[in-house]
């Protein structure tokens, strides 16, 4: 399997009260294609800063970020906004949908900034896809009229109508109730099956065990990861997963 990319000893600094402060410090990380990679550490350890840093969201530095073969210290902003646009999807924990539009609207209004696809296609696929995030029933609705789930479901709706090659999420079941985080989590699983590479960020135990690999972040840094192998629900072994993520945790203080 090769690598969807290859991180190098990135480092991330901000200035604070004029002393430069490492957030990341020397990460070393390689993510395979069709991955499934959890983060998991104590509050400020630097987890949405990697996401950034490694999606380009955020410029890291220093190091090296290879994403399928692009330098992307060496890219353009206007490439690497291209490359986020039509190669990577975005989930956070709070939606971020745009108030003015309707459910529908606001998922395929990238895949119209894309300027890829006839509108025909676009709304087609944007349908296929509600269908099976069993949202479309609310194409139509505006944002206020959905739960918080189902507002998730759309966001993960509208991460998906490019075809990204990997998934970004932080903390995307953060505001929800554990049936709602768990349709988000086998949903993730359905789409990670497909293909799509997935870097989420969580500080539940939960969710992170069903997870293929846990990345646990202290002070900037990677400091262990746990290979957990892929989720299958049907082999009902959900418990015995939690329980040694638990321990593994555990065991570093968490
Ligand atoms: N713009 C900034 N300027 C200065 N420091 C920052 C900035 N952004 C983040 N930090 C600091 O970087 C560190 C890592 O932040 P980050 O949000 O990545 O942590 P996290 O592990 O995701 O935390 P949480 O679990 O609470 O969301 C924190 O100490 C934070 O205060």
């Amino acid at each position: 399997m090769c690598h969807i990319l290859e991180v190098k000893d990135l480092c991330k600094t901000y200035v604070v009260n004029h002393e430069e402060k490492y957030v990341l410090k020397n990460i070393e990380l390689n993510i395979k294609e069709g991955e499934f990679v959890s983060i998991m550490g104590p509050s400020g350890s630097g987890k949405s800063t990697l996401i950034y840093n490694i999606s380009g969201m955020d410029r890291m530095t220093s190091g090296s970020i290879i994403f399928e073969g692009n330098q992307l210290d060496n890219v353009s902003e206007k490439d690497l906004s291209k490359l986020r646009l039509n190669k990577m999807g975005f989930v956070f924990q709070q939606v971020n949908l745009l108030k003015n539009l309707g459910i529908m609207d606001n998922i395929i209004l990238s895949a119209f900034m894309a300027k890829k696809k006839k509108r025909k296609e676009i709304i087609n696929e944007a349908i296929a896809l509600m269908e099976k995030a069993d949202i479309l029933e609310l194409a139509n609705n505006d944002i206020t009229q959905a739960s918080g789930g189902e507002l998730q479901r759309a966001s993960i709706c509208r991460a998906l109508m490019n075809h990204p090659k990997i998934i970004f999420a932080d903390e995307p079941t953060g505001a929800l109730n554990s049936k709602a985080a768990n349709e988000i989590m086998a949903m993730f699983n359905k789409i990670n099956d497909e293909g799509t590479t997935i870097m989420l960020v969580t500080h539940d135990a939960k969710i992170a065990s069903q997870t293929e690999r846990v990345l646990y972040m202290v002070d900037g840094t990677i400091e262990a990861e746990l290979f957990l192998g892929k989720y299958r629900e049907k082999n009902n072994n959900r418990k015995k997963r939690e329980a040694r993520l638990t321990h593994w945790l555990l065991e570093k203080g968490w």
